[in-house]
């Protein structure tokens, strides 16, 4: 049992599009310097609850915490003043600035845009080489890394990723994804949503298998394997 105050938590979360209740009273914790990997199949409400998390949804019942505050009405912008910073599916970045103003575009939160350059060429130098291309005309794993250099410009706590393998090759998605570990490694803390488990079982600490707007299933993912059944480990 980990005894830590969770970085992030969601009890009996409940959450709605109008009058389509679509989260039932989700339960999870993020606790620090731990990857959680949401998982289950298309429409179970990962999306959706990674919404909830970023302030971007309010919820209808239940209570969002971090670092054990209450933080219900929670907007988007509170929740990156929080540390908590999210790469929405479809990956957020603008295709008609550059690469450079892209993260330029980042620098509204107080970071300098020569020290998010540094950090985003280093991590990816094919980022260095193309800082005067337009986003748009990115690779999609190249624009992943944008997204992620760019979220990173706040110095979250935790980091929220959406499908971070969509549309991507498998080759890019093991290198995003090592690229996620080597941040754990230096103290993010993570959750992401992915429908395909195979990706990020081998980084996560814990994993959540949703279904039906709730967490229905969680653990370590050696210890919840027959839950994780072959229909969720798809791709
Ligand atoms: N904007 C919306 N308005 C109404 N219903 C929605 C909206 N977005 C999602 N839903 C519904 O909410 C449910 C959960 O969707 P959600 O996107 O959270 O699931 P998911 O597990 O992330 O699946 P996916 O991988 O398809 O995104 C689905 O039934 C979906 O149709």
């Amino acid at each position: 049992m980990n005894e830590q105050v969770p970085l992030l938590e969601l009890a009996g979360a409940r959450a709605a599009y109008g009058p389509i209740q679509v989260l039932h009273g989700v339960d999870l914790k993020v606790h620090p310097g731990s990857v959680v990997a949401l998982l289950g199949p298309n429409g179970g409400g990962k999306s959706t609850t990674m919404k909830v998390c970023a302030g971007l949804l309010p919820l209808t019942g239940g209570e969002l915490r971090l670092a054990g505050r209450r933080v219900n009405g929670m907007t988007a912008q509170d929740a990156a003043r929080l540390g908590v910073c999210s790469i929405p599916e479809g990956r957020g970045v603008f295709p008609n600035l550059t690469v450079r103003e892209n993260l330029w575009a980042a620098t509204g939160t107080g970071a300098r845009l020569a020290d998010l350059e540094e950090a985003a060429y280093s991590r990816f130098p094919i980022l260095g080489e193309r800082r005067h291309q337009l986003a748009g005309s990115l690779s999609g794993g190249q624009q992943q890394m944008l997204a992620l250099s760019r979220a990173l410009g706040t110095d979250p706590a935790i980091l929220l990723l959406d499908e971070l393998s969509m549309g991507l090759a498998p080759m890019i998605v093991t290198q995003m994804y090592d690229t996620v570990a080597q941040l754990v490694a230096e103290g993010l803390s993570v959750l992401v949503a992915e429908q395909f488990a195979r990706v990020v079982l081998p980084i996560a600490d814990t994993a959540a298998l949703m279904l039906h707007g709730r967490v229905v299933a969680s653990g370590r993912p050696g210890d919840i394997e027959d839950q994780l059944s072959s229909s969720y480990l798809g791709g």
